[in-house]
């Protein structure tokens, strides 16, 4: 649906005497239907990276595909036709003052030489489907911003889109109206089929509802993949950083940290050993009784450390770090029969 290739932004330093790179050979693909999240920090280049995909922002070097087509190959009458396939919301709304809810809507198909009566007919349902239709006539001052960012969203949908951009639509907004708003853009997604782009600094918003992410850092992709996969297993430093409180419930607290030392040098009865591991569950694996018939089959007693469960792409997601005890052999034996059935099985050396 859209492939970014090797895209390169590059602008002079403040001093005019070298060069700064935004982003740097950057290649990301967006399949139809995704719901995809670009995050990373202030100035990791993720606004860069996705006016690039409507060619707000014309890249240095590298191509931009869409739906099989290069707009940076095309002319400007060619990329005014392709641009109102890509719908666009931002942070601060960018509404007109002077116009009503229906009025702001309206904007883009009256630009677009619709007859009136079409453009209501296109406008109303619209205003209907991000839950409006009592505010129809309101002005944007008389509106709360959740309700002002719906008027973005049915604006930019106004075109009939297939791909809508978001450009931090949710970071000036509390957390329950963040939650009604991303809501709004699954639904809008799953009923209209419409493969979304967004950028965000929040992990909890890729959490959410995306289902594939990229993470930038300094203008490169430092990290990519399914959701479930980047949170379950982030490899980059700055994904680990990102996901923050996400993993606090991997770290054993300081305040913890010399009782289960002394827990580990402490050998057991008959040749037991303790052993400090983590389990990370996806999906169904969470709902089976994995770790107690381990421990009932292979003789081992457990002591819960860490856990926490949360949810992803409406799977159940989890970690939990526990002390094992019993014989080496039984361990060994235990932790395979718990990585067979799909747990993750780290054995933790380290108690920090
Ligand atoms: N027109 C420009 N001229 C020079 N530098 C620019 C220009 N536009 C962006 N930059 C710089 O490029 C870098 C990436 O900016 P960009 O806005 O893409 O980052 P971002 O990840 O979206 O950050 P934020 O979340 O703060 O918007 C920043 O250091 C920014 O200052």
């Amino acid at each position: 649906m859209i492939e970014l290739k090797h895209i390169t932004q590059e602008y002079d330093t403040a001093d005019g005497k070298g060069k700064f790179f935004a982003c740097k050979d950057v290649n990301v693909h967006v399949k139809p239907g995704d719901i995809f999240g670009i995050i990373g920090r202030s100035g990791a280049g993720k606004s860069t990276l996705v006016r690039c995909i409507n060619l707000l922002n014309r890249p240095t070097s590298g191509s931009v595909i869409v739906d099989g087509k290069d707009l940076t190959k095309m002319s400007e009458s060619e990329l005014r036709e392709e641009r109102r396939s890509i719908g666009m919301i931002f942070q601060h709304f960018n509404l007109l003052s002077s116009r009503t809810v229906y009025g702001n809507v309206a904007l883009p198909l009256e630009l677009a030489g619709m007859p009136k009566d079409k453009i209501r007919e296109k406008v109303m349902p619209l205003i209907e489907l991000v839950g409006l239709s009592e505010h129809v006539n309101k002005y944007p001052s008389q509106l709360s911003g959740g309700q002002k960012q719906r008027v973005g969203i049915a604006r930019a949908l106004s075109s009939d889109p297939k791909i809508l951009l978001s450009d931090e639509a949710t970071s000036a907004l509390d957390p329950e109206t963040t939650q009604a708003t991303l809501q709004l853009l699954k639904k809008i997604n799953k009923e209209l089929g419409l493969t979304i782009v967004m950028i965000t600094h929040e992990m909890d918003v890729v959490k959410q509802i995306c289902n594939r992410v990229v993470v930038m850092n300094k203008g490169v992709v430092v990290e990519e993949g399914a959701v479930l996969e980047v949170f379950r297993d982030p490899k980059n430093e700055v994904t680990q950083a990102m996901l923050g409180t996400a993993l606090a419930a991997r770290t054993i607290p300081a305040s913890m940290v010399e009782r289960v030392k002394k827990v580990l040098n402490t050998p057991g009865e008959n040749g037991r050993k303790n052993h400090l591991i983590r389990l990370t569950f996806v999906g169904s694996s969470t709902t089976e009784p994995v770790l107690s018939r381990a421990c009932s089959k292979f003789d081992l007693d457990f002591n819960i450390l860490l856990g926490q469960v949360d949810e992803i792409q409406s799977e159940s997601y989890g970690t939990l770090t526990i002390v094992m005890e019993g014989t080496t052999e039984n361990f060994r034996q235990a932790l395979n029969y718990i990585a067979e059935r799909g747990v993750r099985v780290e054995e933790l050396t380290n108690v920090i």
